[in-house]
């Protein structure tokens, strides 16, 4: 009896995360629903935005790889559970594929990923990243913020891809890279390690998580704008 009452209570209980998600709702909704975002949906989107938002992504993801190496260590030193491990892998595994997409993708668009300037926005998130990668950034802050910025794009570009969306043929693959279910699935397992190591965590470990969310989810947004030109 004691143990079903238990169990209950865990299953009633609002994690940590999904507590973030209500207080900071506003700050998650300005980052998954930017004008950006329902610009691609409703199939006014500007090309020329996109193509900056593809070339700058491009740079992004080349300073992602060696933080999310810096994540797969810090798990392999400060994990006990081989999920950890297994899930991002997979995720480095993706972001190779990532880099093929990319380079096909500049040319379907015309644009050269060669000599590109990083802009403003993108260089500040860069920095952001380098800070995280830093053997002094505990493991439950840099899961969380690897979560957080893999859920950012998968909530938006799923959004694009729901019925009722207007989003152009040309954008589906797009749309398709990060709001696929299985990109789902994987933010889904990321959310469950951070969740678990964020139980455990200490109150000072906690604030510096919460901290480094909502970094992100404001970098993202600075990223979003800087791709419409509004920076
Ligand atoms: C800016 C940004 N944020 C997130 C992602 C998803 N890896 C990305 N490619 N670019």
């Amino acid at each position: 009896m004691e143990r079903k009452d238990e169990a209950e209570e865990a299953k009633s209980k609002v994690s940590v995360i999904e507590t973030w998600l209500r207080k900071h709702r506003l700050l998650y909704v300005g980052a998954t629903r930017h004008p950006f975002i329902h610009s691609i949906r409703d199939g006014s989107v500007d090309v020329s935005s996109f193509k900056r938002w593809l070339e700058q992504d491009y740079i992004f993801v080349r300073a992602f790889v060696p933080f999310v190496a810096t994540v797969l260590l810090k798990a392999w030193k400060e994990s006990f559970d081989a999920t950890d491990l297994d899930v991002i892998l997979s995720g480095m595994a993706s972001l190779n594929d990532e880099f093929a997409w990319f380079n096909k993708e500049a040319s379907k668009w015309g644009v050269s990923l060669t000599n590109v300037a990083p802009q403003k926005a993108n260089l500040d998130y860069c920095r952001f990243l380098e800070s995280l990668m830093s053997s002094e950034v505990e493991y439950t802050v840099a899961i969380t913020a690897f979560w957080a910025i893999e859920t950012v794009y998968q909530d938006s570009f799923a959004h694009c891809l729901e019925d009722g969306s207007n989003t152009p043929e040309e954008l589906r693959d797009t749309c398709q890279r990060w709001g696929n279910d299985g990109f789902g699935r994987y933010c889904h397992a990321l959310q469950s390690i951070a969740e678990h190591h964020l139980e455990k965590a200490s109150d000072d470990v906690r604030k510096r998580t919460e901290a480094a969310v909502l970094d992100v989810l404001e970098y993202e947004v600075a990223f979003w704008n800087m791709s419409q030109g509004d920076t």
